[in-house]
């Protein structure tokens, strides 16, 4: 009788020669590993008795134990497919292959097999391993195999656009490029365009003209800037390819479905950081190899009914406006200008006046404070997200997206900053982020607002983005899960009185806003929003999430516990 199931994937087993040592070489296709151990021979017999192990080990080897129930060594390697970077044919150094007992082989017969390996605080590296098999027919059943289940990866890019701009951070841009991912993408058989940019925007501007249908991706070498442009250029491209009015500001955004990967060469790089956990290129480079997809919230900031940016990280208003205001007067001082601009603006010591009123993120599992951090595959989004598209199905009115009139919540007040997160925001500088437990793609951004206080309390709030404390237990600070906000400085009225959504909302919300305090100097003075590092004309602003609006060639912070525990490639 035939049975209705597919015949199980034959399990490939051979003793190969690894470093001069034999290994027994498993690929079980239905487990996806690859998996070898050193085959020791035992000491008394094999002194007594020269040459058994290795006929053995040949015949075994010829023989294939082909379907047998694999062996998974009690010691040694074992690496997901889905971990394998490339195989190839070995590049054989000379000496070794004289010094290899297997001479009378007219030409090598090795493979090597580049493959990840996870080290230390997220950082990811190569590793590479040659086998040499004992015939060609061997190696070439070997090496279809790995070129068969390879294959089958079909999520991984194989043509990339490349952009990358040679002035960000320490303007390494182009030498991390080429010597640290170009030997990487070629390795992996991936095809890339690249493209150097050559003024402000270039990459964006390119986005609207290059034919995106030819890639599997698109990757940015440089900072949180860089990243933005590439943003504003994907995001606006599927727009207008599919008439999406981007200045209304309730309008249903399209997805973007081609994968952005961040090769970090900036000077803040919080995108990659949040959404890798390490700024380091390799890492980035292996991630965008292997086909990682991180689905990303997206903000859109729009002025009236005009469009203004999008955001991903930090929309801030005050202390981060300030900072930003501060350090693109000093670029020429790299990296290290949000430092000096830091201190500056902790010195200054601004606050400033206004009102803001948002809707709260009711559909979300969780709350900024409630420390559950957004991981790998993380359930809060897969929940908040699917929770999202169902309200947003049952209340599915054409292109429009409709927002309940009735919740909103208006605070007003002198505030030392304003910030809204879509996501952590870590970053070397604060390795758990503005909003620790925001998530990527719950659809919600975490709105911060640290009302006027001394600059003692302030530093010490501050201090607390650098520690693992609560950066929310203070009086003077409050935290909401929202779904959008809108802004509206307190000098707003005054200098427009045209009537509009926002500007109604500032005149109903302002005459009570007091004119007092001339000490504290946040009369009639605006600060200005730094989105994700860019600076943002408009003081008043509207601001909503769109959930999961893009993706990134990323997976999130693997769970560090777990890492350690169930390392795949780590020796047992
Ligand atoms: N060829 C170029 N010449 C001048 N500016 C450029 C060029 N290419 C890109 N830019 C702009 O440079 C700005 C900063 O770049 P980038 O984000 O790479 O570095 P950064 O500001 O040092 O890092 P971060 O954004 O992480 O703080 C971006 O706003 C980008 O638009
Ligand atoms: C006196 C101690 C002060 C310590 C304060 C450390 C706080 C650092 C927090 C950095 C937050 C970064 C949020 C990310 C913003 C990016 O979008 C943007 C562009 O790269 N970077 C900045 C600095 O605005
Ligand atoms: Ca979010």
């Amino acid at each position: 009788m035939e049975s209705d199931h597919p015949p199980l994937p034959t399990v490939l087993c051979s003793v190969l020669s690894m470093k001069r040592q034999s290994c027994e070489v498993t690929l079980d296709p239905g487990r996806s590993l690859l998996s070898w151990r050193e085959l020791r021979p035992r000491r008394g017999r094999d002194r007594s008795r020269p040459g058994i192990c290795l006929t053995r080990m040949l015949h075994r080897a010829r023989g294939l134990v082909n379907s047998c129930t694999p062996q998974f060594p009690s010691g040694g390697v074992t690496v997901p497919v889905a971990e394998i970077v490339s195989v190839g044919e070995a590049e054989i150094d000379e000496k070794y292959y004289n010094s290899m007992k297997w001479q009378h082989m007219c030409k090598p017969h090795a493979f090597t097999v580049r493959y990840v390996q996870r080290k230390r605080k997220h950082r990811w590296r190569c590793k590479e391993v040659t086998f040499w098999c004992s015939d060609e027919q061997l190696f070439y059943q070997w090496l279809q195999a790995l070129h068969d289940i390879l294959e089958q990866q079909t999520h991984r890019p194989k043509r990339l656009l490349v952009y990358i701009n040679p002035y960000g951070g320490k303007k390494r841009g182009k030498q991390i490029y080429e010597n640290k991912v170009a030997p990487l993408f070629s390795a992996a058989g991936i095809c890339t365009d690249v493209i150097v940019t050559e003024y402000a925007n270039h990459a964006r501007d390119n986005l609207y003209e290059v034919n995106v249908e030819k890639y599997d991706g698109v990757v940015c070498v440089g900072g949180d800037g860089m990243f933005s442009e590439v943003l504003h250029g994907l995001i606006g491209r599927v727009q207008k390819d599919s008439d999406v009015d981007h200045n209304n500001p309730n309008a249903q955004l399209s997805r973007c479905n081609i994968r952005i990967g961040i090769i970090p060469a900036g000077s803040t790089d919080c995108v990659c950081y949040a959404t890798i956990g390490i700024n380091d290129p390799e890492t980035s480079a292996l991630h965008i190899i292997l086909g990682d997809c991180q689905p990303l919230d997206v903000c859109s900031v729009h002025h009236k009914r005009t469009f203004l940016k999008y955001s991903v990280s930090l929309l801030g208003y005050g202390f981060y406006g300030d900072v930003l205001k501060y350090s693109e007067k000093n670029r020429w001082l790299g990296p290290a200008r949000y430092d000096v601009s830091g201190f500056k603006t902790f010195l200054t010591h601004h606050c400033y006046e206004g009102s803001v009123s948002f809707q709260p993120a009711k559909w979300v599992l969780g709350s900024p404070r409630d420390q559950i951090i957004c991981t790998s595959r993380c359930y809060i989004c897969r929940q908040s997200s699917k929770q999202l598209e169902e309200q947003q199905k049952t209340q599915a009115c054409g292109s429009e997206h409709r927002d309940q009139d009735d919740d909103w919540t208006t605070i007003k007040g002198k505030f030392m900053a304003i910030n809204a997160v879509s996501m952590s925001c870590a970053c070397p500088r604060s390795p758990k982020g503005l909003s620790p437990a925001a998530h990527l793609g719950d659809g919600s951004a975490d709105l911060i607002l640290v009302r006027k206080c001394s600059r003692l309390d302030f530093l010490r709030h501050l201090i607390r983005h650098t520690s693992n404390k609560d950066q929310f237990d203070f009086p003077f600070v409050e935290v909401y899960r929202v779904k959008n906000f809108q802004f509206t400085p307190k000098h707003f009225e005054d200098e427009d009185t045209e009537s509009t959504d926002i500007g109604s909302i500032g005149k109903k919300n302002f005459p009570q806003i007091c004119t007092d305090h001339p000490s504290c100097g946040c009369n009639h003075v605006n600060s200005i929003w730094n989105c994700d590092g860019e600076t943002v004309d408009q003081t008043a602003i509207e601001m909503r999430v769109h959930c999961q609006l893009i993706k990134l060639f990323a997976r999130g912070i693997e769970n560090a516990k777990l890492e350690d525990d169930v390392n795949p490639s780590k020796v047992l």
